[in-house]
């Protein structure tokens, strides 16, 4: 079991996380999550996000072709858009929440049971994102699954006791909004509906719960440094909080909850999918001193055998390939010195 003493909170490496680490008194950020100026979130350079789409999913099934042309003019002119009335009741969004929040609330020695740096942990309690690789961390605790496809026995925790019911409801409802989500994003490509679903082949799915809590020093911290999602596409839930971020062009906007909105971002291996039609955007968090916020992202990924390249279909003289076809596995693993290939790439903040 990890020492838990409060000095070793302020000298070494701060494993335990950031809720420890208020838990314990503190009163002012470690260095080590100062960010440097010039990767700071300005509050007065960052642009109201009203302009990112919102989009109601009532009418998928009667009036498709309206929804999938909302869907995909999103996914290309931002590549992030808020869904509402997707289907999921608000009973399994909320249970998934009480369990997640329960489990934080454990004593830290319970959570540090699952500690990990590994993306492929199937259960992972973490803070940060690598805390060991990265010089500047980011404001956050997180605790995540991976499911990959066809698992049968995953390692629930065992608290909360209603956990493994709740997540698995909850991993059930955002995987069938992903399905229809797909089917529109690959109409949108002059596709058959179920082209992605099977260029995902044995899609995966990774579960992350965010948990950012409140920040003596919001304004030198990031929750999380910007970043693009390395998996297919995420469906994200987040409370009233606020504080995620999409970048357009050069400018950030703030994005404002909806209760029981999902937000839906396009990652990397779409917009690789896709030739570049699709926009995986970068993101970023803010935090704030006042206020506990959670979020929880569901990256929809093809499976790790995938080759991923651009869609044959998609291509001809006019529209060249922009990317290389790569191993998903490998590239997740590149996520942040990651390439596209020599012509398109993301240099993201560590
Ligand atoms: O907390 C959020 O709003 C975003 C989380 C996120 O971007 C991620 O987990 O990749
Ligand atoms: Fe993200």
């Amino acid at each position: 079991m990890p020492s838990i003493a409060r000095s070793d909170y302020h000298k070494g490496l701060p494993k335990a996380g950031v809720k420890a680490l208020l838990d314990n008194g503190l009163t002012h950020i470690p260095d080590r999550y100062i960010k440097p100026i010039d990767k700071r979130a300005v509050a007065d350079e960052v642009l109201c996000g009203d302009g990112i789409p919102v989009i109601d999913m009532a009418e998928f099934f009667h009036n498709r072709k309206a929804v999938v042309d909302a869907i995909c003019d999103a996914s290309r002119e931002w590549g992030i858009f808020q869904i509402i009335n997707h289907g999921v009741p608000t009973s399994v969004i909320n249970g998934m929440v009480e369990g997640v929040l329960e489990f934080f609330e454990l004593p830290i020695e319970e959570k540090m049971v699952y500690y990990s740096e590994d993306v492929f942990t199937p259960v992972r309690y973490c803070t940060s994102m690598t805390p060991s690789k990265e010089t500047h961390m980011e404001w956050h605790d997180h605790l995540q699954h991976y499911f990959p496809h066809g698992e049968k026995n995953h390692p629930w925790p065992h608290k909360p006791a209603f956990y493994k019911s709740t997540t698995e409801k909850y991993v059930n409802s955002v995987s069938s909004v992903a399905k229809c989500l797909k089917s529109a994003l690959s109409e949108g490509l002059g596709l058959d509906p179920d082209h992605l679903e099977r260029a995902f082949g044995k899609h995966e799915m990774i579960l992350r719960s965010n948990y950012y809590p409140p920040c003596p020093n919001p304004e030198l911290a990031l929750g999380m440094n910007g970043h693009s999602d390395s998996g297919g596409l995420t469906i994200l839930f987040e409370d009233q909080v606020g504080g995620l971020q999409a970048k357009k062009g050069d400018r950030w906007y703030a994005l404002k909850p909806i209760r029981n909105a999902f937000i839906v971002n396009i990652a990397d291996q779409i917009e690789i999918l896709s030739n570049g039609k699709y926009k995986s955007v970068e993101h970023r968090v803010t935090v704030n001193s006042k206020r506990l916020r959670l979020s929880i992202a569901a990256f929809c990924s093809p499976s790790s055998e995938a080759l991923i390249g651009p869609i044959p279909e998609l291509l001809d003289e006019q529209h060249p390939p922009l990317y290389k076809t790569t191993l998903y596995r490998e590239h997740i693993t590149n996520v942040y010195t990651k390439y596209l290939d020599g012509k398109h790439s993301k240099n993201l903040e560590k």
